[in-house]
Order: structure tokens, then C-alpha cells, then sequence
């Protein structure tokens, strides 16, 4: 049986973010992608040039299409662009019995805003206790908690604050950071570091948003939390890696690079 995932996120016109790039990593690592959308951009490899949120009645007939018929062994949640898209999404995922992966997503890379800021409490009070795994960069941990990260030993710290919100596990993004890009996942008792090269190359776009889909379709085929974290690592550093220029400015990672690759 194909596992079935389920991404909750917004669209990116220009393929390499949001539900395209969570249906593209679904596809690569053997699972059944399904899509809720919650917002539609106007983006490409220079920025967001709009964005539209869909009401919540139509965020919530989405999922109760996927998840009432079909079934899913694991969600990952992107953009959610409002508070009550938050909290409608949060109350959906605390009825369902799959793990879910929480991608809290602040801005864009190009500094784009794609979430309200008086949505962030309700991340926090809402979203985040229903996560089985929460997935911050280094701005977003700053805008949750206050912890702003310079070093990888500060990594602990910011940690320990977001797993406060009630996550079950966190995986702190300190790919912001220089020299090798690090990542910390704890649960409070366990931590697992997971270290990859620096690819020095500034077509990145979709990073995040292909590392959470990438935990969540492990998950959804049976491993354990720190096995999905560093099986979903390797398959982005492979495609940050292969990440190739689009457009006139910050490129896609290549979903694609194991088949381009012939592994
Ligand atoms: N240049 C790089 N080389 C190798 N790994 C990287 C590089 N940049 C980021 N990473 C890794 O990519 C993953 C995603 O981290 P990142 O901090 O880029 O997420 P993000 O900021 O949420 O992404 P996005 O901009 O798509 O929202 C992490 O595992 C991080 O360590
Ligand atoms: C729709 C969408 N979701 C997430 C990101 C992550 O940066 C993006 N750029 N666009």
C-alpha cells in the first residue's frame, strides 16, 4: 500500500515552494501526495507578488474531502496566512490521528511576509501543541520566542523555548547560520544533531517547505520521528545541491536530483 500525506499550504506559482514543492518531495520519496490549499501566491524567483487566502470554509471542506473518504498516515502544514486559518487548521489536526508536521512558515525568502502577525500567538497556543514535529528556521524561532541564534550552541536554547508551545519533538533550521548547516531535533530528552555541507549555492528556494513534506512522507511509511529527520536531511541536501537557477533570481532546489542522478 502507497501511504497517503497530505500537504496544508499555500500555492507558489513558480513550482519551487508551498504544495508544489511538498507534491513534488511526496512524489520523489514514494508516497501519495494530496493538497489543502489555504492560500494562492503570485510568486517566482524574485519574490511574492501577491497573495489570496481562501476562506475557511473552503481550508475545511478540503480537508474533510481527503481526510473523511480517503485517509492519511501524516499531514505537514506550510503558509497559513491568518489567524483563523491557524486555528481552524489547529483544530483539524487535533481530530485526526496521524502525526503531523508543523512547518511554521513567517516569510518568504525573499523577506515576503506570508502569515499575519496577529497570527502568531495562535500559532504558538494553538498550532504548535498539536505538532507531532515543529520545524522553525532560525527567523521563525526568533518571532515565536524572543531566542535570536549567532552560534550552533545556542541552538539548545531556542529548543527548549519552542518545545514550551507543547510540540512533541522540534527540529531547530540552522541553516541561517554559517559554516556547515546544522540542525538540532530534540525532544526535550533525546537530541540528535544533524550535520550536512554548505553547498554554496543561492538557488535554495523551497528548502523548508521540502524538509517538513520529506519528514512527513517517512513518517508516513512507518519510521520513527529521528529516522524521518535524517532520512528527510539527506534528500534535502541532495536537492539543495542540485538546486538550479530559474528566472532572473534565487532558483528551486531539484526535487528531482536521486532520478536525475539514476539512484
Ligand atoms: N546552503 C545550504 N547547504 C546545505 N544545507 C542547507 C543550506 N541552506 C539550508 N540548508 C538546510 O536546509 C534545510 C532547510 O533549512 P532553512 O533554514 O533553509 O529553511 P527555511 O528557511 O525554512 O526555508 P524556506 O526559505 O524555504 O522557508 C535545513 O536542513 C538546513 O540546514
Ligand atoms: C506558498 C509558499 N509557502 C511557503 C514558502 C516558504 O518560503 C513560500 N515561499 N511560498
Amino acid at each position: 500500500m502507497i501511504p497517503n500525506v497530505l500537504t496544508v499550504a499555500g500555492s507558489d506559482s513558480g513550482g519551487g515552494a508551498g504544495v508544489q514543492a511538498d507534491l513534488k518531495t511526496m512524489l520523489a520519496l514514494g508516497v501519495h501526495g494530496m493538497s489543502v490549499l489555504t492560500a494562492v501566491t503570485a510568486q517566482n524567483s524574485l519574490g511574492v507578488q501577491g497573495a489570496w487566502e481562501l476562506p475557511v470554509e473552503a481550508v475545511r471542506a478540503q480537508y474533510r474531502s481527503v481526510v473523511d473518504d480517503i485517509g492519511v498516515q501524516a499531514v505537514k502544514t506550510g503558509m497559513l496566512a491568518s489567524a483563523e486559518l491557524v486555528e481552524t487548521v489547529a483544530e483539524l489536526l487535533a481530530g485526526t490521528d496521524a502525526p503531523a508536521v508543523v512547518d511554521p512558515v513567517g516569510v518568504s525568502k525573499h523577506g515576503d511576509s506570508l502569515l499575519a502577525a496577529s497570527a502568531l500567538d495562535s500559532v504558538r497556543t494553538k498550532l504548535l501543541p498539536v505538532a507531532t514535529v515543529a520545524t522553525p528556521n532560525l527567523d521563525e524561532v526568533a518571532q515565536l520566542t524572543g531566542v535570536r541564534v549567532e552560534s550552533e550552541e545556542q541552538l539548545r536554547r531556542a529548543a527548549a523555548a519552542v518545545l514550551g508551545y507543547g510540540p512533541r519533538w522540534v527540529l531547530i533550521k540552522g541553516g541561517h547560520l554559517s559554516g556547515d548547516a546544522v540542525d538540532l531535533l530534540t525532544d526535550g530528552s533525546e537530541e540528535h544533531w544533524l550535520r550536512a555541507p554548505r553547498h554554496d549555492n543561492r538557488h535554495t528556494h523551497g528548502t523548508g517547505c521540502t524538509l517538513a513534506s520529506a519528514i512527513a512522507s517517512q513518517l508516513a511509511k512507518g519510521h520513527s520521528v529521528p529516522e524521518a529527520v535524517a532520512a528527510a536531511k539527506e534528500y534535502v541536501t541532495g536537492a539543495i545541491a542540485a538546486g538550479f537557477a530559474l528566472g532572473g533570481g534565487i532558483g528551486p532546489v531539484d526535487h528531482g536530483w536521486r532520478f536525475r542522478a539514476g539512484s
